[in-house]
């Protein structure tokens, strides 16, 4: 555990040296017992000899001078190590993060890694300096007391041998059924916290089924975690008691084997008095062991949690990775996709070509693979044959940099900032100007927008852009990919009902992103207005390109194309029909 540890964090050394004073402590606290034997042996005895003692009492005080220092020492280095063992291990955990490949960050993962960074990261920096340095002490004292007692008397040596054998495959026992009861509430507890978001996120929902209380999903997770707690303690208790009984057994034996030496002659009274002492502080630290095992245990979990995020494989990037490309066109050949963990290819032979000054609509029932298209030129995943070239180049040859500075994305849900709209366009380019702003806001019609807010440009639109709506967030995002100067969008057109106005705003400005020469546009449609502007339509089912073509191509040849475009017509006259209502 010591060495994971001293393994999981950067700069170990403040741990190092707080540990190392910690086993310094337990050690003289070993060796100051120790000197009792000729304390007492002097001063125990009908005619006390105080000069003899006297040497020992002055090594004593030094010790006790010397261990005085030490907690002094120790104090400040524990009471800072936390806090700096926590920043340090969230730094390094970041830095990981910022090298994984953006399709690790699924919602799953994204609440993992929040768990990590925040409480995972904390608690284990937190016990590493309250729990492992107790730890040290519970396992070195007694040592050291086992090799002071060794110079006094070896058969009491090898009976503190004997106990802490014992003690040892106890406290395993103990360890292991801690272990199975922590994963349980692990488990039970992760129940919780689903059931938790999933109350907090479907609120309206729940209320209007009458459930706003709680579902009885809820309720099932909180009986689960009441039970699983009930029946890990009840199952810890058996171990719990074992050890115990090992440790006062012990004491009953040792008790047995002074009295057995002091009948014997063996041993006289004040070294039987310092064998009793040396097997107390032997035993009581042993004692507090098995309190410190469930703390052990928890540590154990958050750390190997941390280490399996740590363990996450980085992006691969090439030993000599391609800096600049001439033209953003963008080419799938023979492409072939399967997700981790998934068991058909979500995309299979896949090609298409997708030049400069184009815009290419992705078209296709549910599941066909557009989004999967996207992500793939973003590079959020690596395929598993063919190529995706960016520029004439494999994106796995391409600086990452390079290519995340060429692409945009605008999502579906797009995520604004909780800052002002001007902020949130400038996180593209900072340094923009107030022309280019303007410019960019006009292009993707947000200019409208900004004039009806109540602050303009400075008008804060809440948390996650709550302020606005679907629309007008995607209107933001377009702006965004505009100033950044992508030279290639991707676009995943809002799919819900949106009002006219900003179905006929969303329509024009990506139209107004398609009329850059040297931007290649590609958008997952779903509007007939959208479909009808794009120079060229990739027909996607089933993982597969089904057709390609110009709009009109497509729709005289009456393929899935005709079929799905006519389908978008269908839907939007009826929801033209259901507002008129
Ligand atoms: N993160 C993921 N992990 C595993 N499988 C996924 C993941 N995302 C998508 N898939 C699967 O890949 C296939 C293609 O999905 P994709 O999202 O690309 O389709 P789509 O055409 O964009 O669908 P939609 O229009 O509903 O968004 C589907 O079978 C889907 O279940």
């Amino acid at each position: 555990m010591i060495r994971r540890l001293y393994r999981l964090w950067p700069q170990p050394q403040i741990l190092a040296r707080l540990w190392l004073l910690t086993a310094a402590q337990a050690v003289l606290q070993g060796l100051m017992l120790g000197l009792l034997v000729p304390i007492l042996d002097a001063v125990v005895r009908s005619e006390p000899d105080l000069a003899a003692a006297t040497p020992w009492l002055v090594a004593g005080a030094v010790c006790a001078v010397l261990y005085a220092v030490l907690s002094i020492i120790a104090n400040p280095v524990g009471f800072k190590a936390a806090g700096a063992l926590a920043a340090q291990l969230r730094r390094k955990l970041m830095r990981h993060v910022s090298t994984l490949p953006l399709g690790w960050f699924s919602a799953e993962h994204k609440a993992r890694l929040a768990r990590g960074v925040t409480a995972d990261v904390g608690d284990a920096a937190h016990l590493a300096v309250t729990v492992a340095g107790p730890a040290i002490t519970s396992t070195l004292l007694p040592a050291t007391v086992v090799a002071v007692t060794l110079a006094v008397d070896w058969r009491m040596a090898l009976l503190l041998c004997v106990i802490a054998v014992f003690a040892f495959l106890a406290l395993k026992r103990a360890a292991r059924v801690a272990e199975i009861a922590e994963i349980e509430l692990e488990r039970a507890s992760a129940g919780v916290a689903s059931r938790a978001v999933e109350l907090g996120q479907a609120q309206p929902v729940l209320r209007a089924a009458g459930y706003a209380d709680g579902t009885p999903r809820m309720r099932e997770a909180l009986v689960d975690h009441r039970e699983t707690y009930r029946d890990g303690m009840r199952r810890a208790r058996r171990p719990f008691f074992v050890y115990t009984a090992v440790i006062m057994a012990g004491f009953v034996a040792v008790l047995a084997l002074v009295a057995q030496l002091v009948l014997s002659n063996s041993v006289g009274v004040a070294e039987a008095v310092a064998l009793l002492v040396l097997a107390a502080r032997f035993l009581e630290p042993l004692g507090n062991l098995v309190e410190l095992i469930g703390a052990l245990r928890a540590m154990a979990n958050k750390i190997a949690r941390i280490e399996e995020l740590l363990a996450t494989p980085a992006l691969p990037v090439a030993a000599d990775p391609v800096r600049k490309i001439d033209e953003a066109d963008v080419e799938f050949a023979d492409v072939t996709f399967t997700y981790p963990g998934g068991d058909a290819p979500a995309l299979c032979e896949v090609s298409l070509r997708c030049g400069p000054g184009t815009t290419t609509a992705l078209v296709g029932p549910s599941g066909s693979g557009k989004t999967t298209v996207t992500r793939l030129i973003a590079r959020f995943f690596d395929i598993d044959a063919g190529q995706v070239r960016v520029g004439g180049v494999d994106v796995r040859d391409l600086d990452p940099d390079v290519l995340l500075d060429e692409v945009a994305i605008v999502f579906q849900d797009v995520y604004l900032f909780d800052d002002t709209i001007e902020n949130n366009l400038r996180l593209a380019r900072p340094d923009a100007t107030w022309d280019e702003l303007a410019e960019v806001a006009r292009s993707a019609r947000l200019d409208e927008v900004i004039e009806r807010l109540p602050d303009g440009w400075n008008t804060r639109v809440g948390e996650a852009g709550a302020q606005l709506s679907g629309g007008e967030r995607q209107r933001v995002a377009i702006a965004r990919a505009m100033l950044k100067q992508a030279r290639i969008v991707l676009v995943d057109e809002a799919s819900s009902a949106l009002d006219p106005e900003n179905e006929a705003a969303i329509t024009q400005a990506i139209a107004n992103l398609g009329d850059d020469p040297n931007r290649t546009v590609i958008v997952i449609a779903h509007r007939p207005a959208t479909l009808a502007a794009a120079d060229r339509v990739v027909s996607l089912d089933d993982g597969r390109v089904v057709e390609t073509g110009t709009p009109e191509e497509l729709l005289r040849t009456g393929g899935s194309f005709a079929r799905i475009s006519s389908q978008y017509e269908r839907a939007r006259h009826w929801r033209i029909a259901g507002t008129a209502v």
